[in-house]
């Protein structure tokens, strides 16, 4: 079987042990062995980063352009290919998954305009007879720590606007699913940037992760993940001092109004609670519905859910795929159980199944569950599961489900469904999220505006978009005695 080995300076170095990569839908299924570092690999990495910053930083901006750009050429004339790995290694259906590897394509291409599009201002200043320019330059070597669910798009909306604007990358993939990062390591390895700009070690989250950010010659760090982990990064940083951002967890709400397009509402509720296996930050999780379409809308969701095939991710015909794993399957039927007992009612779902095609391959299959007539301050509507797992609460009125909606300790995606003016308005303004979809499903973002959420959610600057360059340079006023 190929072992996969962590890039370092330009070369493919072994890691201290290996680890194998599961294909969820079959657990009899191993993609192949991936490296794994060790706080030293992290030390050799940093070093080649810091090495080649000074040429990098200041490199041409149409060679940091073209590699960009070819770099997002072979992962969009590669997106089968690359999508068919992704979806063996996370679960995702293979459309998904081949969307997902478009978009990192997307991203790339985006990002290498963005090189050519960095700008600063020139102003007179208050003392007569002197300039003042602002400019922005690269922060130096950045950490990228990504989670498993979008093993492709995270790892490219981090690596490609770090390298547009100048820094040098070490990047640690989820160690559940490196397969798609190491593709991505390679097609970046080819494209001709110089040795140690970009840098790959894979390994387990305490070992790695940790070692990059307690490294003192890491300028900034860039975390995508849960909560927990990401506050502990954050105080790391705030103690030494680096640039940090935080991309976290979600416990989105979508409210459906009584004016709402019925199918509309439900179908779009559908696809941002189950679809991805609910496997989305921005997937929603808490259906806030009022009094009159309540007991339709309940009905008819039931109804769409029942149409829902789940099984192998690569298999014609699936609309949802497998759980990522064991422990996240556990998690997922345990905040069923949660719900149970603390007086939500299970509609449908919510159980261990097999594939729908019968194949009676093993994978951690689970039918999308609804649980009704739930209260906001149940655990099933204040803690984020991450799977197929929705819950739906009753409200009176607009005024209430806007309430509901904002009552929780996140802010990152929040929809409404209703035909009323007045109240998507209102809701656009109000909602206490970093994204707010109006007749759309919460998950669902374009890669060129900016990403990110509120209070719980999200911390420092935007990802995404013009607003990525935020976080990846650091502003420099200059003054000049004409
Ligand atoms: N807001 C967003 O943009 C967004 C997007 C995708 C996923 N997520 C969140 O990610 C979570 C699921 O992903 P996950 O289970 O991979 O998250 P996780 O926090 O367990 O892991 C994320 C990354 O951090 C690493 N890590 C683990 N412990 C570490 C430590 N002590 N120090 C440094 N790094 C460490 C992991 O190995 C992994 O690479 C969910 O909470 C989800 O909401 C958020
Ligand atoms: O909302 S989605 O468009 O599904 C989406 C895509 C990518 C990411 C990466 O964090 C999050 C959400």
């Amino acid at each position: 079987m190929t072992t996969h080995n962590n890039l370092i300076n330009g070369s493919w170095t072994p890691g201290k042990t290996t680890s194998p990569n599961t294909n969820p839908s079959d657990l009899s299924d191993v993609i192949g062995q991936y490296a794994q570092g060790d706080a030293s690999d992290v030390d050799a990495a940093v070093a080649a980063a810091t090495a080649a910053f000074p040429a990098w930083s200041v490199s041409g901006i149409q060679a940091r352009h073209d590699a960009l750009d070819k770099i997002g050429n072979e992962i969009l004339a590669r997106k089968e290919e690359l999508g068919d790995l992704l979806a063996r290694e996370e679960g995702k259906t293979r459309p998904e998954a081949i969307g997902e590897v478009a978009r990192a394509g997307q991203i790339f291409k985006f990002f290498a305009g963005e090189c050519l599009r960095l700008a600063g201002e020139s102003l007179p200043s208050v003392r007569p007879g002197i300039g003042v320019e602002i400019t922005r330059e690269p922060i130096g070597v950045v950490g990228l720590i990504t989670p498993w669910n979008f093993p492709i798009a995270i790892p490219a909306w981090k690596i490609a606007p770090a390298l547009a604007f100048g820094n040098c990358v070490v990047i640690k993939p989820a160690d559940l699913v490196p397969g798609s990062a190491w593709a991505l390591a390679d097609i970046i390895h080819r494209s001709g940037i110089p040795a140690g700009v970009f840098n790959l070690v894979m390994g387990r989250g305490r070992i790695i992760g940790d070692a990059l950010v307690q490294h003192p010659d890491v300028a900034a760090i860039s975390f995508t993940g849960s909560v927990g982990v990401g506050r502990g990064i954050a105080e790391a940083c705030v103690k030494s001092g680096k640039k940090v951002q935080l991309e976290m967890g979600g416990k989105n709400p979508q409210v459906v109004l009584d004016d709402a397009d019925l199918a509309q509402a439900v179908e779009l509720s559908a696809q941002s609670c189950f679809y991805s296996t609910g496997q989305r930050c921005t997937a929603s999780s808490r259906l806030i519905v009022t009094d009159k379409i309540y007991p339709a809308f309940v009905q008819a969701l039931q109804e769409r859910m029942a149409k829902i095939k789940v099984g192998d991710a690569r298999a014609a015909g699936t609309d949802i795929g497998p759980v990522v794993s064991q422990a996240q399957l556990e998690q997922d039927l345990s905040y069923v159980e949660i719900a149970k007992a603390e007086g939500a009612v299970l509609a449908t779902g919510g159980s261990r199944i097999a594939c729908h095609t019968g194949s009676g391959k093993e994978g951690f299959f689970m039918q999308p569950a609804l649980l009704v007539d739930s209260t906001p301050q149940m655990r099933i509507n204040r803690e984020e599961v991450f799977g197929p797992v929705a819950s739906v609460i009753r409200v009176q009125d607009y005024e209430e489900a806007l309430a509901v909606a904002n009552d929780t300790a996140f802010g990152l995606s929040a929809g409404i469904a209703t035909t009323s003016l007045k109240y998507a308005s209102h809701f656009k303004r109000h909602a206490q999220a970093g994204m707010v979809m109006v007749n759309l499903p919460t998950a669902g973002v374009d890669y060129h505006v900016p990403f990110g959420g509120r209070k719980g959610s999200s911390y420092g600057p935007r990802e995404q978009g013009r607003y990525a360059q935020e976080f990846y340079t650091t502003v420099k006023t200059a003054y000049t005695l004409a």
